[in-house]
């Protein structure tokens, strides 16, 4: 088993996976530098999401390595894999799920409550991502009251209130119309920025790419790096305002 690079706080190597017989990742590789925002674009099916799931141990891999911060989580058990989701990720699905009976800044809040935080430091944190997510006023409401969009930035506040190392992000501005999609991930980006965060987000959407994801309104670069997905395997590797290049099973490249 060779270790990882040292300066790569994520990395994965010839990653198969398969739902039964037909598969789904098929020798993927990539590294992803610390604080460092990967877009993972390709058509639907292309593996995005089985890709996201392995990397953050929701998924263990048929074969293959994938190693966080010296860890290599593919040996992990279950439980070692879900303290790791807990303590040191973030998730973001296409649509939201929140807990019904608890209110806004309560579903927010969660990833703090569950580790033992005090529940007044817990709302305080909550409170401060919803606002910064402009859904500060809907704090005190529940997920039934709520429209798609701003169930969603619930579940952005709730995937950044711990400050995760690394937050995954699979389709987050799906449930958005486009003001409201570029709004989320220019906080998404500042936000990683200024924390540390590593992001991986992956999208089909190569509109939102070339657009949204790789700009934001002052013109800063968003995504660092972007590989493409096609059946599966990797078919390019970019930097997100460069030149496209082959990286097929490229595991030393950085992106
Ligand atoms: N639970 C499942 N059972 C069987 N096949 C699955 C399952 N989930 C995904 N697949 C298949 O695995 C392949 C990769 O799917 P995956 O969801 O990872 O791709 P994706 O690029 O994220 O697609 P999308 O953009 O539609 O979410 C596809 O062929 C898909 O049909």
């Amino acid at each position: 088993m060779a270790a990882p690079p040292d300066n790569e706080v994520l990395w994965a190597r010839e990653l198969h996976y398969g739902y039964g017989d037909s598969p789904a990742l098929q020798g993927v590789s990539l590294g992803v530098r610390e604080g460092g925002i990967l877009a993972v674009t390709g058509a639907r099916g292309s593996g995005k999401s089985t890709l996201l799931r392995c990397l953050s141990g929701q998924a263990v891999p048929s074969s293959g390595e994938v190693w966080f911060d010296g860890v290599p989580v593919h040996t992990l058990g279950p439980a070692s894999r879900e303290r790791l989701r807990l303590d040191r990720f973030g998730w973001i699905d296409s649509s939201p799920r929140l807990v019904p009976e608890l209110t806004a800044w309560e579903n927010a809040a969660l990833p703090l409550l569950l580790r033992g935080d005090g529940h007044r430091a817990a709302r305080t944190a909550a409170r401060e991502w919803l606002d910064r997510l402009d859904v500060g006023g809907c704090a005190r409401r529940r997920p039934a009251v709520l429209s798609q969009a701003q169930r969603q930035r619930v579940a952005v506040a709730r995937a950044l209130v711990h400050s995760p190392d690394v937050l995954f992000a699979d389709e987050p501005t799906a449930p958005l119309h486009q003001p409201d999609r570029a709004q989320v991930l220019r906080t998404l980006s500042a936000a990683a920025r200024s924390h540390g965060i590593t992001v991986v987000l992956a999208t089909h959407d190569l509109t939102v790419t070339a657009q949204d994801l790789t700009t934001d309104e002052a013109g800063a670069t968003l995504a660092d790096r972007a590989v493409t997905l096609a059946d599966g395997r990797r078919v390019t590797t970019r930097p997100a305002h460069g030149q496209e290049a082959e990286g097929q099973s490229a595991c030393s490249l950085s992106v």
